[in-house]
């Protein structure tokens, strides 16, 4: 369906065909929207794009979609805007489509436990919906409150259960997508099982919207765990933290395992927002959850935690005796990547199989600790999935250029750890702009020219997201 190419459209012209298919009142070029909307949580790149369009409907998404293609326009998807790698930044004069008035959720099913969802349906609209409805939609996060459900799609986002309930792509019934050549494709019609061949919904579940837009999704809800029990340990050697899991899981289902370091515990209490776990206080900690459904559960965890004990493994803990506690214990972890904003910190999200996590942590942590000697290395992440955080803070005189450069250096040895040990160089925050010049760590030549074909395919004039992900 692509249009023939024709001239470049002066700003004036843009804005009215843009008007003419969405309406004038959801078109926007005035400074704020140009500075809102052009960027994400990363903060590296000045946005610059021309316009922001508010489509409300698929066909209008189609319409910019076949308008792009006609005049050479580049669009960047806009979601909640919360992505740490520079996914959805418009730096380079691109349109922004934003999703806030495709937020409907509709067309609920019992029996299918389904529920379709406009792209900008928030996280914790659905969530809501879901616990309203007596069920539970389980991919959460600390940005559930803003981020909108066709980016966490795109970006196929983690968080913190992922280790019980998985990653976002375990969710996609159906997807309604329009591609960069124009077309609506529906594709799985939230089917259960469907064999016929290539699954092309998976393609645009973690894509960064370089293939096609997400404009609607089924998404499939399940049933609400009972009493989430919250267990918080005093680790002091970073290599038991993994001893931990082991014996935690040998006779438990858990439904989250993290880890954070005191650094970044102790950047969070400062705020004074949420009391410390215990008085120890141990270099490293662990926050294990589960469903405490009987009192056996309980003493199962119970006897785990002394079992940790005796090894020498954990040297203190508190365990939550109600959902206040529970919530109050999870903020030690999840207020983490807020608080050190502040220092504008420079972001790993790397990750290997569970088994090789000990060394790997091991080797890289070496690394960055010879590098860095002057700056602040936090540790924390989800780490009961293989998926570590690091974050570099900036020391407080030093130039963001200067410090960016620096870490970038370290980066390129830190991934080639990441490579030794057949990891991913970003693990659940996507790849965007500041992780596209290392997707090679992780991917191979060959690979890296299908996923270039696959591009091509769906979006031969390149206007679907440029400079994310792949060059073409
Ligand atoms: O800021 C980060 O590095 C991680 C953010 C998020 O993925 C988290 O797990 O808190
Ligand atoms: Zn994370």
């Amino acid at each position: 369906m692509t249009a023939p190419t024709e001239q470049a459209l002066s700003q004036q012209a843009l804005i009215e065909l843009l008007s003419a298919i969405v309406g004038d009142d959801k078109v926007r070029t005035d400074a704020d929207s140009l500075e809102n909307f052009g960027k994400d949580w990363t903060k590296i790149y000045p946005p610059k794009p021309a316009a922001i369009v508010f489509p409300k409907t698929t066909e209008q998404v189609q319409k910019i979609v076949l308008l792009a293609n006609q005049h050479q326009l580049a669009l960047v998807p806009s979601g909640g805007r919360t992505g740490l790698s520079a996914g959805a930044v418009a730096a380079n004069g691109e349109i922004v489509v934003a999703f806030d008035y495709m937020n409907q959720i509709s067309d609920f099913n019992a029996t299918d436990r389904t529920v379709k969802c406009g792209a900008g349906v928030i996280t914790e609209q659905l969530q809501t919906f879901a616990e309203d409805n007596g069920l539970f939609y389980p991919v959460d996060f600390a940005s559930a409150g803003s981020s909108q459900l066709g980016g966490n799609i795109s970006t196929n986002a983690g968080g913190i259960k992922v280790i019980k309930w998985g990653m976002t792509r375990d969710w996609v019934a159906g997807l309604t997508v329009v591609t960069g050549n124009g077309d609506i494709l529906e594709l799985n019609k939230d089917l259960m099982k469907n064999n016929t061949g290539y699954d092309m919904r998976q393609l645009f579940i973690g894509g960064e919207g370089t293939l096609g837009f997400v404009t609607e999704a089924t998404m499939r809800l399940t049933r609400q765990p009972k009493n989430l029990t919250v267990l918080v340990l005093g680790i002091p050697e970073l290599d038991n933290v993994m001893k931990v899991l082991s014996q935690f899981q040998a006779d438990m289902d858990l439904t989250a395992f993290e880890f954070f370091s005191d650094k970044a515990m102790q950047k969070v209490l400062a705020r004074g927002d949420v009391p410390a776990p215990f008085e120890t206080s141990t270099d490293f900690y662990a926050l294990i959850e589960f469903e405490a459904v009987t009192d056996a559960d309980m003493d199962q965890a119970m006897t785990v935690f002394e079992q940790c004990m005796e090894e020498g493994w954990v040297v203190d803990g508190v365990i939550s005796q109600s959902e206040t506690q529970a919530a109050n214990l999870w903020r030690l972890r999840e207020d983490i990547s807020e608080t050190i904003s502040e220092w504008t910190p420079y972001k790993n999200d790397i990750s290997v199989v569970v088994s090789k996590v000990p060394p790997f942590l091991r080797d890289i942590d070496e690394v960055v600790t010879r590098e860095y000697p002057d700056f602040e290395i936090i540790w924390f992440g989800h780490i009961g999935d293989g998926n570590l955080h690091l974050n570099i803070l900036k020391p407080e005189g030093l130039a963001k250029e200067e410090f960016f450069e620096k870490c970038a250096k370290v980066s390129t040895w830190v991934f080639e750890i990441v490579e030794k040990y057949q990891g991913s160089v970003s693990a659940e925050h996507g790849v965007g702009m500041t992780k596209k010049p290392y997707l090679q760590y992780t991917r191979s030549a060959a690979e890296m020219a299908y996923m270039k074909a696959v591009k091509l395919a769906f979006d031969p004039n390149n206007v679907m997201n440029p400079g994310k992900l792949l060059d073409v």
